[in-house]
């Protein structure tokens, strides 16, 4: 125990001089790039399916009327005088990286049926990148994002640069411990605490009553979940599945970088997934020993396959596990296929036979603590 707090407080002070250097270093080399920067457009939008949720209110009396086009701001003043003035409203954030594909587009869409206002957020957040990673040759098409985001139903896209989200190098960050120990935060040191910080600006910028995220990122999830919860964030958190290509390999954004050879082996990322859930379902295998030894030996039959981890977990609380109950599990894995990082992971409910986790319209585990109720969630909106 003494051992592991001693660790914890050598290390907190390493993490903030290394998000702080870091962040001054990855936005001192984008600095001066301003292509990204675009004025409040407008651009025609394609009629949006209307939800079914008695919880909405009609897009007209929100002052978001049908057909209207999706509005693009890039300022938080100009994104708050656009978010609708009624009270009622439901507004649902998708914070995203942008360069978005079919993955992204269904978290949309979800909020589209759920929501009464969707605000996409895209933003390359340079706090959760480290610095041998990518964030100078992260995929960026702006024009190509608001296109898509509009057809996905989309009311506002929020597109601010590094001065907008970063004034001036954060003194404060949100660092979110346990959920955030081993699988991707192991091997990107600080990244969560970037993902937490500007998630929780953002959430205080747009103010949703929901926010999607994908499980693809399922760390990610539980990282979020953990924080709202700890810090009492009023809004709900809704774990979208993951979008796959018709070959099984998880979209992702970061596909783009894949060679011809690499994008054919990754494959086995999804082919080891499944196998591993089968074997739990036939008990051929039995122990988190046995599942992440097989995962790993499929896929080495691939030669371009780094391994960066494959663990298993519990979710959302992400616990080692030891024997396989019947709690929600969590396989996941990175891979690095020649530069790039690519994470999978497949969740199942543990039990007599594994079975998949359910999610219900709002989204949420089986393990959840309930939805809260939207209007416990409304509130004033400050401009
Ligand atoms: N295949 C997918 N299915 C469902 N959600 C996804 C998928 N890919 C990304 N998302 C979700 O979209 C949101 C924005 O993710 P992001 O912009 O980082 O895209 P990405 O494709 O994950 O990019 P990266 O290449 O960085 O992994 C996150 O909540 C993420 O989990
Ligand atoms: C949530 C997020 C938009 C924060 O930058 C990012 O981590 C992502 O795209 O998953
Ligand atoms: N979707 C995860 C964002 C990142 O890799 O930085």
């Amino acid at each position: 125990m003494r051992r592991a707090s001693t660790r914890l407080s050598r290390r907190r002070p390493i993490q903030c001089e290394r998000i702080s250097t870091i962040f001054c270093e990855n936005v001192r080399r984008r600095r001066g790039d301003r292509s990204e920067r675009v004025s409040g457009i407008r651009t025609r939008c394609e009629k949006s399916p209307l939800s079914t949720r008695t919880t909405r209110l009609s897009r007209k009396k929100c002052g978001l009327r049908r057909h209207k086009a999706m509005k693009v701001v890039t300022t938080i003043r100009a994104l708050r005088r656009s978010l609708p003035d009624e009270k009622r409203a439901v507004i649902g954030l998708v914070p995203t990286m942008g360069y978005l594909h079919d993955g992204h587009l269904s978290l949309i869409e979800t909020a589209r049926r759920e929501c009464d206002c969707v605000v996409v957020s895209v933003f390359v957040n340079p706090l959760q990148f480290g610095p041998r990673e990518d964030f100078d040759t992260y995929p960026r098409d702006l024009n190509r994002d608001k296109a898509q985001a509009e057809k996905a139903g989309a009311d506002l896209l929020f597109a601010p640069d590094t001065e907008e989200m970063y004034p001036k190098p954060p003194f404060t960050t949100v660092r979110v411990s346990n959920v955030t120990e081993g699988m991707c935060g192991a091997s990107r040191p600080g990244h969560f605490d970037g993902v937490a910080t500007v998630v929780t600006k953002l959430f205080h910028i747009v103010q949703p009553h929901r926010a999607y995220f994908g499980l693809k990122d399922v760390q990610q999830v539980a990282v979020i979940q953990r924080m709202v919860d700890d810090l009492n964030i009023p809004v709900n958190i809704v774990p979208c599945p993951t979008v796959r290509e018709p070959d099984g390999l998880a979209m992702s954004s970061r596909n783009v970088y894949l060679s011809e050879e690499e994008r054919r082996q990754a494959t086995v990322l999804f082919q080891a997934l499944k196998t591993a859930k089968e074997k739990l379902a036939k008990r051929e295998w039995h122990t988190p020993q046995q599942v992440e030894d097989g995962v790993r030996d499929i896929i080495e039959t691939q030669p371009l396959a780094d391994i960066d981890y494959v663990e298993m977990r519990t979710f959302p609380d992400l616990e080692r596990v030891r024997d396989i109950g019947n709690k929600t599990y969590v396989i996941a894995v990175a891979v690095k296929f020649g530069k790039t990082r690519l994470i999978d992971n497949i969740l199942f409910q543990g039990g007599e036979t594994p079975t998949d986790v359910a999610y219900d319209d709002d989204g949420e585990t089986a393990q959840s603590d309930g939805h809260r109720s939207e209007s416990t969630l409304r509130r004033q909106r400050h401009n």
